[in-house]
C-alpha cells in the first residue's frame, strides 16, 4: 500500500519547560500550547546535552522552591545559554539564569506574594504592548539585584530591583513574576511575545496537525501488524481508537472490558454511540467475575489500582488471542492502544521527577510482564486538546463532551473492600446523581461528579419513624481545566437537595448524603 504524504503533517520542535519543582510547570506547558506552540515538560536534572537532543525550538525555565545561592540548589549549566536556543526564565528560572550569567541574586527582605505592581521601564520584546504600570502575580523571597552583563532591565517592583530583563542579541529573557497564572492579566501576552517575537515561532500547532502527525506516527509504529485498543466509551479511548482507525483501519479491533466496576448503562452506550458512529470492530469481554475475585479482601487504594491494572492487561491478552483465532491466521497481536493522557502519566510519577500520587491503571498500574507494545497517541495531550482532536476527527459530540470516568471505575469509589453488593448500592446512588445533574442542565458546567460510597462507615438515621444504621455517600462535583487542579463546584442547593432526597429514599442502604468541598490540591478528584 502506498501512502500519499499529508501536506498538513509537520513535525513540531518542542518548547521545553524545564521543571525546577514548580507548582506551575504544567500550567506553563498548557499556556504555550494555548498559544498554538507545542510544548513538553522536562525535569531540571536533564543535562544540556539531553535538552539539545530534543531539538528544542525554545526553552522555558520554570519557578521552584529553592534559592539559587543555597547549597544543593538546582543549577543551570551556563552552556545552555551558549546553544543559540531562545530561553525564558520565570521566577526561580529567571534567578537561576541571572546567577549563571554573572548577575546577583539575594534575599530582599521584602517578599512579594500575590498581586504586585511593576513599573515597566522599557518594554523590550517580552513586554512589548504592555502599559507602563501593570499588576502581575509574584511568589518569591529572593530577587535579582543586578542583571548580568549584556542584559537590559525592563521592569522593577518594590521587592524586585530587576523584575524583568532581556538580552535581545542572545535571545535570553526573564521575568520575576508568573506569566502563566491567570492572576497575571498580561501574562499570556508576555509568553506569546517570547514565543512569537523572542523565539520567532509561528502559532501553527493545532488539532488538525496533531491528527496528521499522529496518523503518520501510528503507521510508522505498527506497520501492517494487528492492533487491539482498550475502548471504554470514554473520551480518550474513543479519540485514540478513531486516530488508529484512521491510520490503520481494519487492522484494529477494539476491546471493551466489562469489569463489573462500570456505572449503570455504560456497556450498552459503547456499542450504541461509538460503534454505530465509526463502524469499528468491537469485542466485548465479560470479566466481572474475574475482577471481583481478584479484588476480594483488598482495601488499600494502591493495591486495588495495581490489581485492576493487572487484570485489564490479562483480559486484553486473552482478547488478543481470540482476535487471532477468529481471524484464522497465526500472527499474534503485538500492539495495545490506550487512551493515556498527559495527566495520567504525570500523576503516576512518570512525569520524570514528579511524585507518584496514584497509579493510574493504564500507566503506573500496568504489570511488569506486559507483553504488548503500547500505542498511546494522546500521551502528551491534555483533555481539552483531546476533545479538539476528537472534533477534528468527527467523533460524535456526545462522546467528545462526555465527563471523564476512571478506568478502575467504581472500584476506587468504594472506600473499603469491593463487593458485588456494594457495587449495586453505589451504582444505584450514582445513577440518581447523574440523572439529576443532567436534568438541571449542569453536565457541561462540571468536569465530573464522582459519587463515593464510604462502605466501612455507618451512621445512625431515622426513616419512617424507625432507626437506620446505613452508609454515607459523598458527592464530589468538581470543575477543572485539565484534572491537574480542580475546585469543588458550587452546585445549586435545590439540585443537591433533590439528589440527597432521592438517594436516601431510593437506595435503602444509604441514609446520609454528604458534599465534598475540597479543592485539588489538597484533595484529589477521586478518593482513592
Ligand atoms: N472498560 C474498559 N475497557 C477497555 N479499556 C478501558 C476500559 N476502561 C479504561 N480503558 C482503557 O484505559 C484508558 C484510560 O482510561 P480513562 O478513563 O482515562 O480514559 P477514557 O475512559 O478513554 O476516557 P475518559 O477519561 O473520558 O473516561 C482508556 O483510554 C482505555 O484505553
Ligand atoms: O483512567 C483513569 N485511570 C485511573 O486509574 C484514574 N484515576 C483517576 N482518574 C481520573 O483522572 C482525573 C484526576 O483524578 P485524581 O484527581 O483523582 O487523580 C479524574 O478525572 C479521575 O476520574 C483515572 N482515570
Ligand atoms: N516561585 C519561585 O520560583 C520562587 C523562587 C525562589 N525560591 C524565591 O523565593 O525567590
Ligand atoms: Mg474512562
Amino acid at each position: 500500500m502506498t501512502q500519499t504524504p499529508d501536506p498538513a503533517a509537520t513535525t513540531h520542535r518542542p518548547v521545553l519547560v524545564v521543571d525546577f519543582g514548580a507548582q506551575y510547570a504544567q500550567l506553563i506547558a498548557r499556556r504555550v500550547r494555548e498559544a498554538n506552540v507545542y510544548s513538553e515538560i522536562v525535569p531540571h536534572t536533564a543535562s544540556v546535552a539531553d535538552l539539545l537532543a530534543k531539538d528544542p525550538a525554545a526553552i522555558i525555565l520554570s519557578g521552584g522552591p529553592s534559592s539559587v545561592y543555597a547549597a544543593g540548589a538546582p543549577f543551570v549549566d551556563p552552556a545552555l545559554f551558549e546553544a543559540g536556543v531562545p530561553v525564558l526564565g520565570i521566577c526561580y528560572g529567571f534567578q537561576a539564569m541571572a546567577a549563571a550569567l554573572g548577575g546577583t541574586v539575594a534575599q530582599t527582605g521584602q517578599r512579594e506574594y500575590g498581586g504586585t505592581a511593576v513599573a515597566v521601564t522599557s518594554a523590550g520584546t517580552v513586554l512589548s504592548g504592555s502599559p507602563d504600570a501593570q499588576t502581575v502575580w509574584m511568589s518569591h523571597g529572593d530577587a535579582v539585584h543586578a542583571a548580568p552583563e549584556g542584559f537590559e532591565v525592563l521592569a522593577t517592583s518594590a521587592g524586585s530591583p530587576v523584575a524583568a530583563f532581556e538580552d535581545r542579541a542572545r535571545r535570553l529573557y526573564g521575568v520575576q513574576w508568573h506569566p502563566e497564572v491567570k492572576h497575571s492579566p498580561l501574562g499570556q501576552k508576555a509568553l506569546e511575545n517570547f514565543l512569537y517575537q523572542g523565539a520567532g515561532l509561528s502559532p501553527d500547532w493545532n488539532a488538525g496537525n496533531v491528527v496528521a502527525e499522529q496518523v503518520d506516527k501510528i503507521r510508522a509504529q505498527v506497520g501492517d501488524a494487528r492492533v487491539i485498543c482498550g475502548l471504554s466509551g470514554g473520551v480518550d479511548s474513543s479519540v485514540a481508537a478513531a486516530l488508529v482507525q484512521k491510520a490503520v483501519g481494519s487492522q484494529l479491533t477494539c476491546v471493551f472490558v466489562d469489569h463489573g466496576l462500570l456505572r449503570s448503562g455504560e456497556a450498552e452506550q459503547v456499542e450504541k454511540d461509538f460503534v454505530a458512529a465509526t463502524g469499528v470492530q468491537l469485542k466485548v469481554v465479560d470479566a466481572r467475575e474475574r475482577f471481583l475475585h481478584a479484588l476480594a479482601g483488598h482495601t488499600d487504594p494502591e493495591t486495588k489500582r495495581k490489581i485492576i491494572g493487572r487484570e485489564f492487561i490479562r483480559v486484553f491478552e486473552q482478547a488478543a488471542r481470540e482476535v487471532v483465532a477468529e481471524a484464522g491466521e497465526g500472527e499474534e497481536v503485538k500492539f495495545l492502544v490506550q487512551g493515556t493522557l498527559y495527566p495520567d502519566v504525570v500523576e503516576s510519577g512518570g512525569g520524570e521527577g514528579a511524585a507518584n500520587i496514584k497509579s493510574h491503571h493504564n500507566v503506573g498500574g500496568l504489570p511488569d510482564d506486559l507483553q504488548f507494545d503500547l500505542v498511546e497517541p494522546l500521551r502528551t495531550l491534555f483533555k481539552d486538546e483531546v476533545r479538539a482532536v476528537g472534533l477534528e476527527l468527527g467523533v460524535p459530540e456526545g462522546i467528545v463532551w462526555r465527563q471523564p470516568f476512571p478506568g478502575p471505575g467504581l472500584g476506587i469509589r468504594i472506600i473499603g473492600e469491593v463487593t458485588a453488593e456494594r457495587l449495586d448500592i453505589l451504582r444505584a446512588a450514582d445513577v440518581i446523581a447523574r440523572e439529576e445533574l443532567t436534568r438541571a442542565g449542569l453536565d457541561r458546567d462540571i468536569w465530573q461528579c464522582p459519587v463515593v460510597l464510604l462502605a466501612d462507615v455507618r451512621s445512625v438515621g431515622v426513616q419512617g419513624d424507625g432507626r437506620t444504621y446505613g452508609h454515607p455517600v459523598v458527592l464530589r462535583p468538581v470543575s477543572s481545566e485539565d484534572a491537574m487542579t480542580a475546585d469543588w463546584t458550587r452546585l445549586p442547593y435545590d439540585v443537591l437537595a433533590t439528589i440527597s432526597t432521592r438517594i436516601t429514599n431510593e437506595v435503602p442502604e444509604v441514609n446520609r448524603v454528604v458534599l465534598d468541598v475540597t479543592s485539588k490540591p489538597p484533595g484529589t478528584i477521586e478518593w482513592e
